[in-house]
């Protein structure tokens, strides 16, 4: 089936007189969550750093850029099929790593997995989640596992070894929040979300994490809590450390959070397979520079050395075809998805995931290219 098929499938219900489930339209789709969540949630997942400079310089690069299309190809049947790390996947699209997703629906991390498996495409698990990797394993699609790193390697590597025997394939380090930046929106509402949603699930149910616990977890949540939080938040990691995790891992390692092109290199030198070029959707630091202007020189950089991913403001089809062109082997898949979670759970995420794909399918088409792999920055033109 081709992912252009949710157009057609759209356009027969408005032939029954019927209209899409939820908004195409990304903005649209964010006011639909909008109105569905309180200020809090709203906010946790809109947010940014600071004044929220980089936010915009994301989406800004993006506009930076235009697609020239060309015409009389023969590009009416595409394939969006895409190698990653081995394995192939329906399309260049991942749904990223976001924490606590309780916080904005009751299913959270299960609905997104179950939205993913029914696409073929993975999903990326947040540490921070809300369910545990063996719940979320459970929805069996293609999964990769994100790692907010500890500072205790036993508790590290029974993640690890859990995350592995659950079926997780690829694991990704994120090594830009190592501890959370100044955020005035979660500041305001001190962070409430994050307490309410409760995303301690995974070091909650870990057997080394709860041995560490004086008293049981279930007699003293909040010290857990607070054991919890400065294991893995506020000190950051060294290059050096990588090799815990490469000697523990079988399968791919990938770096989420290089912006550098040499941050890119040492991570290919330390035996890494992959980097996620992302500034973290702009939560991070106020006006650092944006993600997509990072692309270029690190995707020739470390030409077949990495696989190279990218994130931070993918809204389009026409964003996913910006990125791809410019060297991103897929992208990851931030908060529009999560509008769709917001809007309608699992059938949500669906909706979101398969507008975009839908619209990478037509975008690319119309472009005059048949696979990801035809484009390369000739397919598109600086402003
Ligand atoms: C609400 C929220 C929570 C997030 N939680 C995590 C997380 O737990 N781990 C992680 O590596 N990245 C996390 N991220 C960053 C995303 O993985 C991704 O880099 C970012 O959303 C991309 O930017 P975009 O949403 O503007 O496209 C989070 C992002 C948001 C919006
Ligand atoms: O909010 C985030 O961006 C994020 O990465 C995170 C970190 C810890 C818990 C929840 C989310």
């Amino acid at each position: 089936m081709a992912f252009s098929d949710y157009q057609y499938e759209i356009y027969l219900n408005g032939l029954a007189g019927l209209r899409p489930p939820y908004p195409t339209d990304i903005a649209r789709l964010e006011q639909a969550a909008k109105e569905r969540l309180d200020p809090e949630a709203y906010g946790y997942v809109a947010g940014s750093a600071g004044t929220g400079a980089t936010d915009r310089a994301n989406r800004e690069a993006f506009d930076r850029w235009r697609i020239v299309p060309r015409m009389l190809r023969d590009v009416s049947v595409r394939d969006l099929g895409t190698e990653l790390f081995g394995r192939t996947y329906p399309a260049p699209v991942a749904l990223a790593p976001i924490g606590v997703q309780s916080i904005v629906h009751p299913d959270g991390e299960l609905a997104t997995a179950r939205a993913a498996a029914s696409l073929g495409i993975p999903t990326v698990l947040s540490t921070a989640s809300s369910h545990t990797l063996e719940e979320v394993a459970e929805a069996d699609g293609p999964r990769w596992y994100q790692l907010y790193w500890p500072h205790d390697d036993e508790v590290t590597l029974s993640l690890l070894d859990r995350a592995a025997k659950n079926g997780y394939d690829t694991l990704v380090v994120t090594l830009d929040t190592w501890t959370l930046a100044w955020r005035p929106t979660d500041l305001d509402h001190a962070y409430l979300p994050f307490l309410r949603g409760t995303g301690l699930a995974i070091p909650l149910s870990d057997p080394v994490f709860r041995s560490r616990l004086e008293r049981p977890v279930e007699e003293d949540l909040n010290a857990a809590i607070l054991q919890w939080a400065p294991m893995f938040h506020g000190r950051s990691h060294t290059w050096d450390r990588l090799s815990l995790l490469r000697d523990n891992w079988d399968g791919p390692i990938v770096l989420k959070g290089v912006q550098h092109v040499d941050d890119a290199l040492r991570a290919a030198d330390a035996g890494m397979d992959g980097v996620v070029v992302s500034n973290h959707g702009g939560r991070q630091i106020d006006g650092a520079m944006a993600s997509l202007d990072a692309l270029p020189a690190v995707a020739t950089a470390v030409g077949d050395r990495l696989t190279v991913l990218f994130d931070s403001g993918i809204r389009t089809g026409s964003d996913v075809v910006k990125a791809l062109a410019l060297g991103a082997r897929a992208v990851l898949l931030g908060r529009p998805y999560v509008w769709g979670l917001a809007a309608g759970g699992e059938d949500g995420v669906r909706h979101a995931v398969r507008s975009l794909l839908a619209d990478l399918d037509l975008t690319l088409g119309l472009a005059g290219h048949r696979t990801p792999a035809d484009l390369d920055p000739s397919a598109l033109e600086a402003r």
